[in-house]
């Protein structure tokens, strides 16, 4: 099956700096995708690009089968798009707002959609502009799920929703992954992704440093702790296959995540001069984010499997 979406070497420079650095993606139908990032990692920016409301610097990218550089509204029209910021005619109400975006759509769209405003418990005759914060981001995800799309991208789909209607929105997002849909999102919040993705993206500093299945990561990466003698004593690199997602020196202890450990280097760096008590762990996500964006040697996993190491300035 071919991807829903594809980015390659995508770029994106601004004047004061370079929000995406040669980004690569695949993203495979049926999935749910999850973009991670810290703040100002470029997430929004790919999104813009995505769909068609940015061009990049350099790059290429298809978004099912239609670059949105060339086509941003055949891109716009197929997809379900929720902004991190979502712009909606504040004078309208919850209704009128409904009908307007239906007369663009077929007649289920606004089946749907008043359906999802029921289901949110949101009043129809209340003006947009009066609605709470999280009750535009329930009105914004009805609006962009109404047509049904084969792929929906949402920017931090569920930053004004509520812990209970967070949890029942994200469980809908595999039950729509299920169906074949694709669901594209970023978020700052790893424990949601952990339940919902398929696969993952970490981004850092307009680099995807580490892509794959969930499952995959969630089982690859290790977090190893020993102590040494000396300080200063220098102790070798972990050998290929495995890569360093970070270390970190404190005192005599040393911490180092690392991906595709094997129990030889384990053995090995218990026989290494000065070394004790080492201990190895598999990481949480949570350690591996915070290990792709704080250390300065980060990996990158090509779709077919494949991982490289390389170095962020
Ligand atoms: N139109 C613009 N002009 C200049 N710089 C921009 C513009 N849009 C984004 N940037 C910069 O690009 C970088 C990436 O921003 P972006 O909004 O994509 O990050 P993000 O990962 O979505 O962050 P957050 O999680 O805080 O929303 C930031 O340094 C930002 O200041």
């Amino acid at each position: 099956m071919s991807p829903v979406i594809t980015a390659k070497n995508l770029t994106m420079h601004f004047r004061r700096c370079d929000a995406l650095r040669g980004v690569d993606l695949e993203i495979q139908p049926g999935t749910v995708f999850a973009l991670l990032g810290e703040n100002g990692a470029g997430k929004t920016t790919l999104i813009r690009i995505l769909t068609g409301f940015q061009k990049p610097s350099s790059g290429t990218c298809l978004v099912s089968g239609i670059d949105p550089g060339k086509d941003p509204l055949a891109v716009r029209r197929g997809i379900g798009y929720v902004s991190d910021s979502p712009s909606l005619y504040d004078w309208m109400t919850v209704a009128q707002i409904g009908g307007f975006a239906a007369s663009f759509y077929d007649r289920e769209f606004l089946t749907r959609y008043e359906e999802s405003i029921r289901r949110y418990e949101i009043t129809p005759d209340q003006k947009i502009r009066h609605l709470s914060k999280g009750q535009r981001a329930k009105v914004a995800l009805s609006l962009a799920l109404a047509h049904d799309p084969a792929l929906l991208i949402l920017d931090e789909p569920t930053s004004g929703l509520d812990p209970k209607v967070r949890r029942s929105f994200l469980e809908s997002m595999i039950d729509r992954a299920a169906t074949g849909r694709t669901v594209f999102l970023s978020s700052h919040q790893i424990n949601e992704v952990e339940r919902v993705a398929d696969t993952i993206a970490i981004l850092h500093r307009g680099k995807i440093v580490l892509h794959g299945a969930l499952a995959e990561i969630r089982q690859s990466i290790w977090q190893v702790v020993y102590d040494v003698d000396d300080p200063l004593r220098a102790v070798a690199m972990l050998p290929r296959p495995a890569e360093i997602l970070s270390e970190e020196t404190s005192g005599s202890q040393r911490q180092v995540f690392v991906r595709h450990l094997d129990s030889s280097m384990i053995d090995d760096l218990r026989q290494t001069a000065g070394v004790v008590n080492v201990r190895y762990r598999i990481a949480t996500l949570e350690e591996t984010f915070v290990a792709c964006t704080s250390g300065e040697a980060i990996l990158q996993e090509s779709p077919s499997g494949e991982s490289k190491t390389e170095v962020v300035q």
